[in-house]
């Protein structure tokens, strides 16, 4: 009897499991129907809207597309001014795309959101507003340096600008306080941090006067997407900003941001309290941009001498910058890169202000070559000829990349955008982001788009940006759209299967592994107890990396936390689709670039003719792959 219940109970279990690995099974397809329905949605849109990627990608239902295009004129009673204000304030001969339609749209009252590449020319859509209207324009900006940068700017020009804010003097913000509700207002923008809005209730009682009175012609809120958590950059002040549509219904909105998703758009629509808003979305694809990733090799990591030799040989008395992981690593970089003859400064957050401000400085002047900067050097950065921006490590999200990365080439000349991709580092920024809401996910799109070897690195980002990409739109300025074919796809099932065991016995040993436990422990290199439960491999450290990162990035592998409080640890865990490999029929893949010695000659010879200089691209010391062939 007892024996019978066994049995039953063994089928049972048996039942179950397979039941879980068709739950999984259902679960992809699942994803693949949405992702195929959001594919076939984008094509039809594309269909619909041939080849204008400046089109608006969306806008408030009372407005139609015929309607948003009489926007693009210049017969408005504003049009004049407009124009002779552009020429003789602002001292440019035209507008760069949407900018026209953005101030007609604003000028005539409405609400919108406009999304522009970083370095396009969003200010100009308030400021050549605020100086042809009568009264004045309110902005709010994040930080103090922008604000300080603007206000330089606008008085070079002669237009009037103040601002209040944390560090402004008592004297100056009674001054400002006062001047708000002056008949005639003695400036033409007022520029605040969130912060101010939210906590000083006399600034509030003095702009309802000016509304009151219709001397607040407009309201700017930059960097839009701090509203939301799902954006890359969320300050908690921009959540309260509700109150600018509360109390002042009437004055048109302008929300402008360079990298902000449909989601992240609808979600500070929501927080800003602007019903309908119109959207309007120019084209991520910056041209002129070469987007290339290198490997970081955790054996040997040259990448530092690489840089070094980048930067005095292809970008000689070009202007640049670096970007690091942390405060330490802008230290111990930059000293790095200065023992090797390069002309550098470190620049983060926690440097005094009067050291950060003369790196700038010396920097914009060309004193200096580089910064090596963590993300502190950031927002507000408007060097126009940045000729390259190399990442020592990669960016926490594709947003934070596209936003970093887009320092160069702002003269709309060719700059090369060029990332060093180290499996270390993925650990270190997952630790960093264990706590943030969506922060593993975010990385892993990062580190999509460096592990990619066969989709067009523009593709990638415009993809991630919900932009209907055309595959003409990268003219081979990327390192991928170089390499052409150059890559093949490997059956890594079997690989995974022995990686999985690794993780799952020291799952019932109680022991949790780091991704560099389990690499070594793969390669051989743990105790010989468990040498001998495992399968190791004899493929490469890069090889192995490739793969771990890979299976993380199926969803075969997770991540696992443990905080302490000096530290976050990382462990690699099972993914949820580990079970899927119980299936004999379940195979998995991946990309990998093929370096063998007759792909580089091909490669080489391929670059040269093509490309000339770059034909020293060092995507060789890529995965070699012709070792998996035989293991497999
Ligand atoms: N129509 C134009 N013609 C030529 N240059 C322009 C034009 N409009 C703006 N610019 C210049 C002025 C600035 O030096 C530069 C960047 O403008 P800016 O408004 O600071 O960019 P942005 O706000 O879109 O970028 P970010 O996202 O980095 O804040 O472009
Ligand atoms: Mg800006
Ligand atoms: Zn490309």
């Amino acid at each position: 009897m007892n024996s019978d219940r066994a049995k039953v109970q063994a089928e049972l279990d048996s039942v179950e499991a397979e039941l879980k690995v068709v739950e999984l099974q259902l679960a992809e397809l699942l994803k693949k129907q949405a992702r195929l329905t959001s594919n076939r949605k984008q094509l039809l849109r594309r269909l619909e809207k041939p080849c204008d990627s400046t089109q608006p990608s969306g806008s408030g239902p009372a407005m139609t597309k015929q309607e948003l295009l009489r926007y693009e004129k210049d017969d408005f009673p504003w049009s004049t001014e407009l124009k002779q204000s552009l020429k003789d304030v602002f001292q440019l001969s035209k507008f760069r795309p949407l900018q026209l339609k953005a101030i007609n749209l604003s000028m005539s009252g409405k609400d919108l959101f406009l999304v522009m590449p970083t370095g396009r020319g969003k200010s100009l859509c308030y400021q050549l507003p605020a100086v042809c209207s009568e009264g004045f324009t309110l902005v709010v900006t994040p930080l103090v340096s922008l604000i300080e940068d603007q206000l330089m700017y606008l008085k070079s020009i002669d237009v009037e600008a103040v601002s209040l804010n944390a560090s402004s003097s008592k004297e100056h913000a009674k001054m400002v306080l006062a001047e708000i509700t002056d008949t005639k207002v003695p400036f033409k923008l007022l520029y605040v941090t969130p912060e101010k809005i939210v906590k000083s209730k006399l600034l509030m009682s003095r702009l309802e006067k000016a509304y009151s009175a219709g001397r607040l012609s407009r309201i700017a809120v930059d960097e839009v997407h701090c509203c939301s958590q799902w954006g890359h950059d969320f300050k908690p002040d921009y959540k309260l900003l509700e109150i600018l549509k509360r109390q002042f219904p009437k004055v048109p909105l302008l929300g402008l941001t360079a990298t902000a998703t449909s989601s992240v758009l609808k979600d500070c629509q929501k927080i800003l309290c602007v019903p309908e808003p119109i959207t309007l979305t120019a084209s991520f694809n910056r041209t002129n941009l070469y987007y290339e990733v290198r490997f970081k090799d955790s054996n040997s990591d040259d990448s530092i001498s690489d840089i070094s030799a980048l930067i005095k040989e292809r970008y000689k008395d070009q202007s640049g910058i670096v970007y690091v992981f942390s405060q330490k690593d802008a230290e111990t970089v930059s000293a790095d890169l200065q023992k090797n003859g390069v002309k550098v400064s470190p620049y983060h957050a926690n440097m005094n202000p009067e050291d950060k401000s003369q790196v700038h400085r010396k920097w914009a002047t060309n004193k200096i070559q580089v910064v090596v900067a963590t993300v502190a050097f950031g927002m507000g950065i408007d060097k126009a000829d940045v000729r390259f921006v190399i990442h020592h490590t990669i960016s926490k999200s594709i947003e934070n990349y596209y936003q970093e990365s887009g320092r160069a080439g702002r003269d709309d000349k060719p700059a090369d955008c060029i990332v060093y991709f180290g499996f270390n580092d993925i650990f270190r920024i997952s630790a960093m982001v264990a706590m943030e809401k969506v922060g593993q996910q975010k990385l892993l799109t990062m580190v999509d788009y460096c592990q990619n070897v066969d989709r067009c690195r523009r593709s990638v980002i415009a993809v991630h940006f919900e932009e209907a990409w055309d595959d003409g739109g990268c003219n081979k300025m990327c390192d991928v759209c170089r390499h052409g074919n150059d890559y093949i796809t490997v059956d890594i099932t079997q690989h995974a299967k022995d990686v999985v065991q690794i993780v799952e016995l020291a799952g019932s040993l109680d022991e949790k592994l780091t991704p560099l436990k389990v690499t070594e422990a793969w390669m051989g290199k743990g105790p010989a107890k468990r040498r001998k439960m495992i399968q190791t491999t004899t493929l490469s450290r890069l090889e192995v990396e490739a793969i771990i990162t890979s299976l993380l990035l199926q969803g075969y592998l997770g991540e696992d936390f443990s905080f302490t409080p000096y530290t976050t640890y990382f462990y690699l865990k099972l993914g949820g689709k580990a079970p899927l490999l119980k299936n004999q029929a379940h195979s998995i893949t991946m990309k990998m670039r093929r370096t063998g010695l007759d792909a580089n000659t091909v490669k080489v010879s391929q670059v040269k003719t093509k490309e000339g200089k770059r034909s020293g691209d060092k995507a060789a010391n890529s995965p070699v792959t012709k070792k998996i062939k035989k293991d497999l």
